[in-house]
């Protein structure tokens, strides 16, 4: 949708920026769903870091470089992807609309938006794909300890059409979550967010009792899975062993680590502290981009995600290197004011908004992005 259209849109006013989506919802949602989506670890240093590290660059503009033409596309491991960015895996929709995933996936579809399914979602790994046909999609996946478990998993998500495993590594234990330990809010316990492990039959056969007989214990049996504390470099060569599909390192900010990813079988790495939910004090991602991006040195696609916002944030991140970025909070926000529309109308925007900034920074290509734009401040 270009700016003339939507001053013309006779469409019912939606919130336009982040922070009206961010209003709208909290007026909309209970304090624990609503404290669950927005809160970080610890006092929110993290979460904050993550913000200020899009405020350290400010883009140097190119004029008079015609910018009639103008393509937001990258290529991911040989797929063709029509924006710059994906929407990142997160769980437990449900809580903030009855549609959950099935809403927010359906959204990416209809306007190409590449999704990321966490292993987490309400809605199991086989509904989400079943609504987005065709569609570009990833799985998310928490391994496992137990090793049955997780090729169950990956060769379930093989066989629903998802084409990459993004396994998340920094949150083998949830963060101090302040604001989720006041209200006495855990999503899983309160029927959200075990679609795919209640839907699986290795898992089933690990209960004593089935999930529809005690939910609590399934519950507690799926995050103890989750919670795999003993999770080690060699651990992710199992992982590797057991696809074919392109694997990313999720939740890495060190650069050592991303080097011992790509020589431990991962294909790709995405910068991220969980959006600030994990370890409070730890670094920002645009902050930990560069060391980063200096040590893969081209090997592999490094992805960031953690507070972006708006189309000004995706520029900067591609022009400092990194081939594509991961939205969280902005989609939920949006699911929880207007369900699956809500979502579309939000991811729309961004699009333009990205390619209107494209434009006016004087590039017709996010390919062509690089630091030269950039100035520290
Ligand atoms: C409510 C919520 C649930 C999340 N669930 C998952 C998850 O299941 N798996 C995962 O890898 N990351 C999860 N994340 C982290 C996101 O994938 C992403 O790293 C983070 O939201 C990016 O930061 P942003 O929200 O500032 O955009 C979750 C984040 C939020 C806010
Ligand atoms: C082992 C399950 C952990 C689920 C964490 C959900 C999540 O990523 C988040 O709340 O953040």
């Amino acid at each position: 949708m270009s700016f003339y259209e939507a001053k013309d849109s006779s469409s019912p006013l939606l919130p336009l920026s982040f922070d009206e989506w961010e209003a709208e919802a909290r007026k909309k949602l209970g304090a624990g769903p609503f404290g669950y989506v927005h809160g970080g670890a610890g006092g929110g240093e993290t979460m904050e870091a993550n913000l200020s590290g899009f405020r350290q660059y400010q883009i140097r503009p190119r004029v008079c470089s015609n910018v009639s033409k103008r393509d937001l596309g990258i290529v991911l491991f040989g797929q063709q992807a029509s924006v710059p960015f994906l929407m990142a895996p997160i769980g437990v929709n449900s809580i903030v609309h009855p549609v959950g995933e099935l809403g927010a996936a359906r959204a990416a579809a209809n306007l190409n938006v590449p999704y990321v399914l966490s292993n987490v979602s309400t809605h199991r790994m086989e509904e989400v794909a079943e609504v987005m046909g065709h569609a570009m999609r990833w799985f998310q996946l928490y391994p496992p300890k137990n090793e049955e478990l997780m090729q169950s998993f990956l060769q379930r998500a093989e066989k629903a059409g998802f084409t990459a495993i993004v396994v998340t590594v920094d949150s083998t234990l949830l963060g101090w979550r302040i604001t989720d330990l006041k209200n006495r809010y855990l999503p899983f316990l309160e029927g959200h967010g075990m679609g795919n492990y209640f839907s699986d039959p290795v898992f089933r056969d690990m209960l004593k009792q089935s999930p529809e007989d005690n939910r609590r214990d399934a519950v507690l049996r799926a995050l103890d899975e989750g919670n795999n504390t003993c999770f080690t470099w060699k651990t992710l060569t199992k992982v590797r062993e057991r696809t074919k599909l392109p694997l990313l390192l999720k939740g890495l900010t060190h650069p050592e680590d991303a080097l011992l990813a790509l020589e431990h079988g991962a294909d790709g790495v995405i910068v991220s502290n969980h959006g600030g939910r994990q370890l409070d004090g730890a670094i920002g991602t645009m902050e930990a981009l560069p060391e980063v991006l200096k040590t893969v040195n081209g090997k592999a696609p490094v992805l960031l995600d953690g507070g972006i916002r708006r189309g000004a944030d995706i520029i900067k991140a591609l022009a400092l290197g990194a081939t594509a970025v991961q939205v969280g909070r902005p989609y939920m926000y949006a699911l929880a004011v207007a369900g699956q529309s809500g979502v579309e109308y939000m991811l729309q925007n961004l699009i333009a908004e990205t390619e209107l900034q494209l434009a006016i920074s004087g590039n017709s290509s996010v390919k062509d992005l690089d630091c030269s734009l950039l100035r520290q401040v």
